[in-house]
């Protein structure tokens, strides 16, 4: 009877395990609203934005030249046939219109090595780039390491392979010319010099040298970078306490633009190099194989391995490019508004701060096209970080013109909001606030939600109560007033009238 029931409760046990994962798979299922589906299905714009980061990128190290002697009948004391390295891959940064913010991006960068040279004269292969995509927009400022000044406009791929230092004897080309035609630096010019082993040599102490020092400024800050693990601002990483930052050294703009950020190090001679004089033609194979008499060992081994690649501590800053953009307080229908004069599909709910992230949308006219910038809304005392605070209002300072959108039903009889002229006060402060002169570019206002009853009247006001910046009523959900708003943005875009709105211009009780 007690072996009975152990085995029923047994069975009972595997049925359970069997059985209920299946039924909570089929309940999901069949509720695709279920907390469990919608975590995983949840929209991008549900996702936190991630718009300021501090990265470090350390590209790869060159790959060690080899030593080594083909021995034959004829030459018993072997004829050095070592390879040279292959050069490190470097890190880059490619614009792309797909990446629309930081939170894909990791934060260590790491390229790989070059590979090292080997017997035969077979050089090192050389190390795979880092290419990683940030967005439109994305500024670089710079906390240590080389200034990455140079725009590649060359895919790595289309590399040539033999392209490699150490090589030929006499090569007085770059040997990196091959993958970055305008990139020759001093630094890059490769180890293996005309003038012979010496020259090569104090090219490679200073580059040693530089890349020490770099190497010091960069772990110091890499140190910060990992103790800085505090709890990030919204919308941008705790990017550690404030140090010397050489601000705007760079920036993307351009879909494919590549930016490289961290050189891979140049790859170590091979004892077939370093055992030649470059100076002098040779002339018989026993005077290719004598060494150079005034290197010394120590020297040769110092050649022979590769350079360090260059490391560097950045921190990248997104501001969207619009040519507009949309600013007014939560809920005044900017989302909305965005949907009916673009293709763009944002989020539109009743509830206040429904766009956590700017959205873009692009405006199409029969000759041109307009890219517009949708905001998350601002509340008065934003710069005191209310609301999502006043970190967006960067994606504003590019921006040519500003859209003020307001909420015209906000403040009739039983709604408790804020008068539309009152809500301009508070959206120009705070702008100003942010930094100064920001509200100081071409502007319109937008009177959204006409369509509420008892709305005309409150836009009659407040064209009464603003002079000089043009107010177009509009109706989003009904997409009234469209055309006319997109001919006026058209005209401020392109310089055709200019008008500002500034505290001055509105008339407050
Ligand atoms: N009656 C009326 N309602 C509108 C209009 N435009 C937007 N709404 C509604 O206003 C609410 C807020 O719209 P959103 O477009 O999300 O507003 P938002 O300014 O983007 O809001 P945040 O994301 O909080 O900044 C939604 O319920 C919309 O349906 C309009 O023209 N008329």
């Amino acid at each position: 009877m007690l072996a009975f029931e152990a085995r029923s409760i047994r069975q009972v046990e595997a049925f359970t395990r069997t059985c209920i994962p299946r039924w909570s798979t089929i309940f999901h299922s069949c509720y695709s609203d279920s907390t469990h589906n919608k975590s995983k299905l949840a929209p991008l714009q549900e996702r936190r934005m991630i718009d300021k980061v501090k990265i470090f990128a350390k590209a790869g190290d060159g790959g060690n030249g080899c030593t080594s002697f083909r021995r034959s009948r004829q030459e018993s004391k072997g004829i050095p046939d070592g390879g040279g390295g292959g050069i490190g891959g470097d890190v880059i940064l490619e614009c792309s219109r797909r990446v629309w913010d930081f939170s894909g991006l990791k934060r260590h960068l790491i390229a790989e090595r070059g590979g090292h040279g080997s017997s035969k004269n077979k050089i090192g292969t050389r190390g795979a780039d880092k290419v990683v995509r940030v967005p439109i927009g994305t500024v670089l400022h710079l906390v240590s390491g080389d200034i990455p000044s140079v725009v590649k406009t060359q895919s790595s791929a289309d590399l040539d392979p033999w392209e490699v230092p150490g090589v030929l004897v006499g090569d007085h080309s770059d040997p990196r010319d091959g993958s970055i035609s305008n990139v020759t630096t001093q630094e890059n010019v490769n180890a293996i010099d005309p003038t012979g082993c010496s020259a090569s040599e104090t090219s490679k102490a200073n580059v040693e040298k530089s890349v020490k020092s770099t190497h010091i400024a960069s772990t110091n800050a890499f140190s910060q970078l990992s103790s800085s693990n505090g709890t990030p601002e919204f919308g941008s990483e705790d990017i550690g306490e404030k140090q010397d930052i050489l601000n705007n050294v760079a920036e993307l703009t351009e879909e494919g633009q590549q930016l490289i950020i961290a050189r891979g190090g140049e790859g170590g001679l091979g004892n077939i190099s370093i055992y030649r004089d470059s100076r002098k033609p040779m002339t018989t194979k026993a005077e290719a194989s004598q060494p150079i008499t005034n290197l010394q060992d120590a020297d040769s081994v110092n050649l022979s391995s590769g350079l360090p690649g260059s490391e560097t501590v950045l921190i990248l800053e997104l501001k969207c490019i619009a040519d507009v953009s949309f600013v007014g307080m939560p809920n005044a229908g900017k989302s909305t508004l965005l949907g009916a004069i673009s293709r763009a599909k944002p989020a539109v709910g009743h509830y206040a701060f429904t766009t956590l992230r700017p959205n873009l949308g692009n405006m199409n006219y029969d000759d041109m096209s307009i890219t517009v910038a949708d905001i998350p809304g601002l509340i008065k005392g934003a710069h005191q970080n209310r609301g999502l605070g006043h970190a967006f209002l960067r994606h504003i300072e590019r921006t040519k013109v500003l859209a003020y959108v307001v909420d015209v039903a906000a403040a009739l009889p039983g709604r408790k909001g804020i008068s539309p002229w009152e809500q301009l006060k508070d959206l120009i402060l705070e702008l100003e606030y942010h930094l100064d002169g920001l509200s100081n570019r071409p502007s319109l206002i937008v009177a959204n939600k006409i369509d509420e009853e008892g709305a005309e009247e409150v836009y009659e006001e407040l064209k009464r109560r603003i002079q000089g910046v043009p107010i177009f009523p509009v109706s989003a959900v009904l997409e009234e007033g469209i055309p006319e708003l997109k001919a006026g943005l058209r005209m401020l875009v392109n310089g055709e009238t200019s008008c500002t709105l500034c505290l001055d211009q509105i008339l407050l009780d």
